[in-house]
């Protein structure tokens, strides 16, 4: 494919997404309001940080890292503004009105506001339980979100396939999809790499609905217990879903699974650029948002975020 269409389809699908995952930016500005951090940063006439906007929401079990996810998104759709001044350790920042914002008005989204005031997923709140489980015990509900990673692999399969041609075309032997969901991606590599022996490794409930592909074996298991033994693993859109704690043990077992000098473990995963101008980067901070309401620990990474952890 010409380099030309293929940014042409990438702008496009960017659009796409950016409309799918619209309602991601009424829901923070709901959140934003009812917590009242408009007035919260109004009556401090100016600027301030986000220790002060937390001191000012009504809740003793505020969960500052969710609150500062939630300005992040606000601040790169214009609600908010930031400033950053010296201090002693580094540098602050401050956040602050736009001249536009105090003239919203909406109306209440109790549960994302909840993941803000007390963490824990707006999910949980909703239904009970947590994705994974809730999916376990509802058949359709599995087959749906199943069929949701499935065509989000559809639509950037491509784009990995060809950025990183020469890793997969470097792979000799097996490659292990870790949390490959019903094994589109995998079955995409060795449809173009066909000399690569693929497994599909995934949780019980996922492997039963995945359907058969020519030269793609499923196995079901769990992958913080053990993961197949194999040369090469992919982990694509699976540690977005998890803590740095959980992620560590994650990529332990991924390490014990192949071989120590030559093994590979290739990561597909979205960088957060908050303020950068790329097709995607806006999708991120949406996308962290829907990791807030949906996975107890999950969340989009920067690129510190991600040396950090690895
Ligand atoms: C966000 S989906 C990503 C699916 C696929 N990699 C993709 O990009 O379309 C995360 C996947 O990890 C799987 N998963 C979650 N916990 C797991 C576990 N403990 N062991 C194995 N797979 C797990 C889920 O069932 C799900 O299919």
């Amino acid at each position: 494919m010409e380099l030309t269409t293929m940014e042409a389809m990438i702008q496009g699908k960017a659009k796409l997404w950016g409309n799918i995952f619209a309602f991601t930016n009424s829901m923070a500005l709901r959140c934003a309001l009812e917590l009242g951090i408009v007035d919260i940063i109004h009556s401090h006439g100016g600027p301030i940080t986000l220790s002060q906007i937390a001191a000012g929401i009504d809740s003793p079990s505020l969960n500052i890292d969710n609150l500062a996810r939630l300005m992040r998104l606000l601040v790169r759709k214009d609600i908010f503004t930031t400033h950053h001044q010296p201090s002693d350790c580094g540098e602050i920042t401050l956040y602050g009105l736009t001249p536009h914002t105090p003239r919203w008005l909406m109306q209440g989204s109790e549960f994302s506001l909840q993941c803000v005031k007390e963490g824990g997923t707006a999910f949980s709140k909703v239904h009970g339980c947590e994705v994974k489980d809730f999916a376990h015990k509802n058949p359709k509900f599995n087959k749906m979100f199943d069929d949701a990673m499935a065509c989000m692999a559809k639509v950037v399969a491509e784009r990995i396939l060809w950025g990183y041609r020469d890793g997969f075309g470097s792979i000799n032997g097996s490659l292990v999809d870790v949390g490959g969901g019903t094994s589109e991606m995998v079955a995409k590599i060795v449809k173009a790499h066909p000399y690569i022996k693929a497994i599909n490794f995934d949780l019980p409930h996922v492997i039963t609905t995945a359907p058969m592909h020519q030269g793609v074996a499923h196995i079901e298991g769990n992958m913080f217990e053990a993961i197949p033994n194999a040369d090469a693993i992919l982990l694509k859109r699976v540690l977005h879903g998890f803590s740095d704690e959980d992620c560590i043990k994650i990529l332990k077992n991924c390490a014990k699974a192949i071989p120590k000098k030559t093994g590979k473990i290739i990561i597909a995963e979205h960088v957060l650029e908050p303020n950068g101008n790329g097709p995607f980067d806006e999708t991120g901070l949406v996308f962290d948002l829907i990791m807030m309401i949906l996975a107890l620990s999950g969340k989009e990474r920067t690129e510190l975020d991600w040396k950090k952890l690895l």
